[in-house]
């Protein structure tokens, strides 16, 4: 049964222009109740904090020294507080973290949402396994600041309030008192300033092992058939140092500035003992006062710290931001055009109408090329390796668009069309199909997920996939393994084609899609292939002269364009390049056989 999860509360700005604040502010502003709610129940608690000092004093002076007050007054006045404070700050924290929360959960589903709106060219240029691994460090320390910088700004509100109840007390002790706090600011920056780029270089580090240890676990058949695990571990090995340096270099830095830091607001205290003591002993100020200032000089240096803490955190947020900005600025490529319509009753006419295309800024893979295949036809794409064939089944869908010439469904060019009704009509396998770790059925599923049984156990067998799907030891529930690796090639290979085949699409793209399917199971399952090629427009880009035999018409493409076009007889004896490309494609089969 699906759920549907709630989609992220707010957008970021979309204006590249503006600060990386600004335009993460729609995503606090999305969460102001909670948020300002958070934020007054901390201010609230820390007001009343600055009262106890002054309680403290007032019990102090006029219940233990002078007798004047009842002692338990002061003790019901420090419950009361207390118990705000305790109400308050459970508020504080609870709200303030909900948010922090929402804010990681809105940008992390904005990027996710975003990422899989980006079209291939986007995932052809970038590194992508790198991209998400910082993505998520990234999300955590824009989410930090933006909860918690406001909440630091509170504390540093109060330490005025503070000073202001010492400025009430004496002038003079409360200014000299706080002269050791630029200090501590100081220190605390010097310190922040000191460990900022190590804690960098700690998660760029981070990143490279599990980049290493990623390859390691997915390249593992790769790494053990050349026996090189040790290789890969003294790759590993050689990044995890890297780490511990970094790590045991944090720790230097701050075994040797927390000590200072920490310690620096003693010198206030020594100044408020000594200055303070001498008012008193003249009969200017009460014991209580000393107490009471002590108590402030420690709340005023937690925002003192902070303040540094705050600057880093606020560098940090900002080259966080402007990384994930650089994903969430990306234009996907391939879009709805706006005046898109929905393709509707496909007959299953296509036709590649004088197409120039090249990757990227690279060169023309295609050029000039057309083919027109009429509804139902089923035609077969050869060429020598790198020719451009993959390159022409992945236009049909529009996983790139044409630099000139054009691509047409019944006569609608592609990109006149909504992707999505594009998609449901061009069914594509590929030759090394992606399954995922679930159960057979759900794979099979993946395009039509609520279909049942009887529908996914046909297209199965039209695939010639039930047999060994049955043989399996929980049949249709068989849960596959990452990636489908528990599965031979061609096993892989039939759950993809049953899995396309589930959706009934009227346009079918066989791009090298049996190729790992033994040729004997191949021959088997030809029946059940042609029944799929029934009533369907079908692309075949194939290597096997059993896979071409399926085909009304074969097409030759060399130079990126088509040099002849026709059955496989008459190709046969009109051009050698096609004798020679199957020769070589088959030799290449039996060699692989042979080894
Ligand atoms: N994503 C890509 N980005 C850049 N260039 C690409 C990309 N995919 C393919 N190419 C290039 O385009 C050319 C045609 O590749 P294509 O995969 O279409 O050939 P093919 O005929 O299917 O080859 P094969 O029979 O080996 O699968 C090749 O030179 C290849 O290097």
């Amino acid at each position: 049964m699906s759920k549907t999860y709630p989609p992220p509360t707010a957008v970021i700005d979309p204006d590249p222009s503006r600060s990386w604040l600004r335009r993460a502010w729609p995503l606090v502003k999305a969460h102001r109740l909670m948020f300002g709610t958070a934020l007054a129940s901390s201010a609230l608690s820390l007001l009343v904090s600055v009262q106890v000092p002054t309680l403290i004093q007032d019990a102090l002076d006029n219940s233990i020294t002078s007798h004047k007050v009842p002692l338990a007054d002061y003790m019901w006045w420090l419950v009361g507080l207390t118990a705000v404070m305790l109400v308050a700050g459970f508020f504080a924290r609870q709200l303030l973290f909900r948010t922090a929360y929402k804010i990681e959960y809105d940008l992390r589903n904005l990027m996710y949402e975003h990422l899989t709106g980006l079209s291939f060219p986007f995932y052809d240029r970038v590194q992508t396994g790198q991209l998400i691994s910082r993505a998520n460090s990234d999300i955590r320390s824009v989410q930090m600041y933006l909860a918690f910088a406001p909440f630091m700004l509170v504390q540093c509100g109060i330490a005025v309030v503070a000073f202001g109840y010492m400025l009430a007390i004496s002038v003079p002790l409360a200014i000299l008192s706080m002269l050791p706090m630029p200090l501590v600011f100081v220190t605390s920056r010097q310190m922040q300033r000191s460990m900022f780029p190590v804690s960098w270089l700690i998660q760029s580090r981070l990143a490279d092992v599990a980049t290493v240890v990623d390859e390691n676990v997915n390249g593992v058949r790769v790494v053990k058939s050349f026996a090189a695990e040790r290789r890969q571990l003294s790759l590993l090995q050689k990044a995890a140092v890297k780490v511990r340096w970094a790590y045991v270099k944090d720790t230097d830095l701050r075994a040797r500035w927390t000590p200072a830091a920490q310690n620096l607001p003693r010198v206030g205290m020594a100044i408020v003992l000594l200055y303070g003591g001498y008012l008193a002993i003249q009969g200017g100020l009460g014991v209580g006062a000393i107490l009471a200032f002590n108590s402030y000089l420690l709340m005023l240096q937690i925002p003192f710290t902070m303040l540094g803490m705050l600057i880093m955190m606020g560098q940090r947020a900002s080259a966080s931001a402007k990384r994930l900005y650089e994903v969430l600025d990306e234009k996907p490529e391939i879009v709805d055009s706006a005046t898109a319509v929905d393709l509707e009753d496909v007959r299953g006419d296509v036709e590649f109408h004088g197409v120039r295309f090249g990757y990227a800024d690279g060169p023309d893979v295609l050029d000039n090329f057309s083919l027109r295949m009429d509804s139902g036809e089923t035609v077969a794409l050869v060429g020598r390796t790198g020719s451009g064939k993959s390159t022409v089944a992945r236009l049909l869908p529009r996983f790139y668009d044409v630099r000139e010439g054009s691509v047409t469904v019944d006569g609608h060019d592609v990109r006149d069309v909504t992707l999505h009704s594009l998609r449901d009509t061009v069914g594509i396998v590929l030759d090394e199909p992606f399954l995922f770790s679930a159960s057979v059925r759900d794979n099979i599923a993946y395009g039509r997920p609520d279909a049942d049984i009887t529908d996914i156990e046909r297209v199965a067998r039209l695939a010639g996939a039930h047999e060994f799907i049955m043989e399996l030891s929980e049949g249709y529930d068989t849960v596959i393994g990452e990636r489908g690796y528990t599965l031979s090639g061609g096993q892989r290979q039939r759950i993809a084609i049953a899995r396309t085949l589930l959706v009934n699409p009227p346009v079918l793209v066989l791009d090298d899609a049996t190729s790992a399917i033994d040729v004997q199971v191949e021959q088997e399952i030809h029946a059940g292939l042609r029944t799929l090629f029934a009533g369907r427009t079908t692309l075949i880009i194939a290597h096997r002269l059993s896979t071409i035999s399926l085909a009304d018409r074969v097409v030759l493409l060399d130079g990126g364009e088509i040099v002849a076009d026709g059955t496989h007889a008459e190709l046969l004896e009109s051009t050698p390049l096609y004798a020679e490309v199957l020769a070589q494609a088959n030799v290449e089969e039996l060699g692989g056989v042979a080894r």
